[in-house]
């Protein structure tokens, strides 16, 4: 599969984490970097979301920040369907085994819809719309969105990791 737009959704406010969780070191390397370097050998172009981040294309959530992961998937939508992209690759900046073959696997699955845990998932910009309307209409949940246009959920193995306290780090 081309034409990808990787989104590392990084908006979150990591209070479990106690500190910028962005900037945690696995192995020396921040978990942005790590993330970072993963999508970026299977995507086109990679964009950071809800948070500004030197060296990196960031673009702000939509329509506004605070409405959590969602807020930056539906920014990276627009942002995809308006550069040319099919699909945006998303994941969190929070997971740090992420596989080099992460968007052929979820696009393997049959269906242009997957995804996987929260925030990881491969997404047709053919959605944007239908993720705007969600959340106009008061939607947060990725998990009810996912719902709503029968995006599937696969595990992988081993388990992706999401750190969300120190101790969960690798
Ligand atoms: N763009 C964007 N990303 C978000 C937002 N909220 C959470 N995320 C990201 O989504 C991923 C999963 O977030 P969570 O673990 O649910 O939240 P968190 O803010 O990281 O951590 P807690 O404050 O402890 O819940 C992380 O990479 C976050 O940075 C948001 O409002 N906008």
């Amino acid at each position: 599969m081309t034409n990808i737009l990787g989104a590392i959704l990084a908006g979150g406010q990591a209070r479990r984490f106690g500190s910028d969780k962005a900037h945690a070191r696995v192995d020396g390397w921040r978990l942005i970097d790590l993330v970072h370097d993963r999508l970026s050998v299977q995507c086109d172009a990679i964009v950071v979301c809800g948070r500004v981040e030197q060296g990196f294309t960031c673009i702000p959530d939509l329509p506004e920040p605070g409405l959590g992961p969602l807020g930056g998937l539906n920014a990276a939508l627009a942002h995809a369907a308006a550069s040319g992209h099919s699909h945006v690759l998303s994941c969190g900046v929070d997971v740090p085994n992420l596989p080099p073959d992460l968007a052929g696997t979820l696009a393997g699955e049959g269906a242009g819809i997957v995804q996987s845990q929260p925030v990881v998932g491969l997404w047709p910009v053919t959605l944007a719309g239908v993720l705007a309307d969600y959340l106009a209409g008061g939607g947060r949940a990725l998990y009810g969105f996912a719902d709503r246009v029968e995006a599937r959920r696969i595990a992988f193995d081993p388990p992706l990791l999401n750190v969300n306290r120190p101790e969960d780090l690798p």
